[in-house]
């Protein structure tokens, strides 16, 4: 068990886990962009250990580009998404956006919104953690590393509060919590 800021969580997903999850991905994008040179487009912060694995394993032409919008705070979805660096150099692009957790959905739709105006040439998505419970938006995803149960988690890039993107495995709130 971990202790961050006021709240405890337990071990969920180990990082011999997320790395196998991560080199499936790479194996179905690899065959998926043979012959092409894809954008990644990471969503920072998040992302970054993703983007980090992800593109580590994926040989051939790629280009990495980043994107920092923020939607929680503390363990909550606030709703409003906000684009606080933005992308402008996609048009006409093959790009994959990586997402560390699409949870509501509501960052995936505003991103969805920035690469539609931009006039990309193709998108997909792929994210790392999926909460299939939680998710209410039409559009699907197309690379899905692990699915988790609608529990707030941190750890490989996922914070609280701004803790916790660096440890190397993820773990998971524990819900009854009293002080
Ligand atoms: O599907 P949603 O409910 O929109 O949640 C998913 C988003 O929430 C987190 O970002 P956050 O806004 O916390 O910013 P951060 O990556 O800087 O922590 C996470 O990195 C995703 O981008
Ligand atoms: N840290 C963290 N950020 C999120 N953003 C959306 N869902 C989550 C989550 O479960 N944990």
């Amino acid at each position: 068990m971990i202790k961050i800021h006021d709240l405890t969580f337990t071990p969920f997903i180990d990082k011999s886990q997320i790395d196998s999850a991560i080199s499936k991905m790479a194996e179905k994008i690899q065959k998926d962009y043979a012959g092409k040179t894809p954008v990644f487009l990471g969503v920072l912060n998040g992302a970054f250990p993703f983007v980090a694995a992800l593109t580590q394993k994926i040989s051939g032409n790629c280009e990495v580009e980043f994107t920092k919008l923020r939607s929680y705070a503390g363990t909550q979805t606030t709703q409003q998404v906000q684009e606080l660096i933005g992308v402008n150099n996609l048009k006409g692009r093959d790009v994959i956006v990586l997402e560390d957790i699409v949870d509501t959905g509501h960052t995936l739709t505003k991103i969805i919104n920035i690469l539609e105006n931009q006039e990309v040439s193709s998108y997909k998505i792929a994210t790392l953690f999926y909460k299939p419970e939680a998710y209410h938006q039409n559009h699907s995803l197309d690379y899905i590393g692990i699915e988790i149960p609608n529990k707030f988690i941190v750890g490989f890039g996922l914070d609280y509060d701004g803790l916790g993107r660096n440890l190397p495995e993820v773990y998971q709130l524990i819900e009854t919590q009293h002080d």
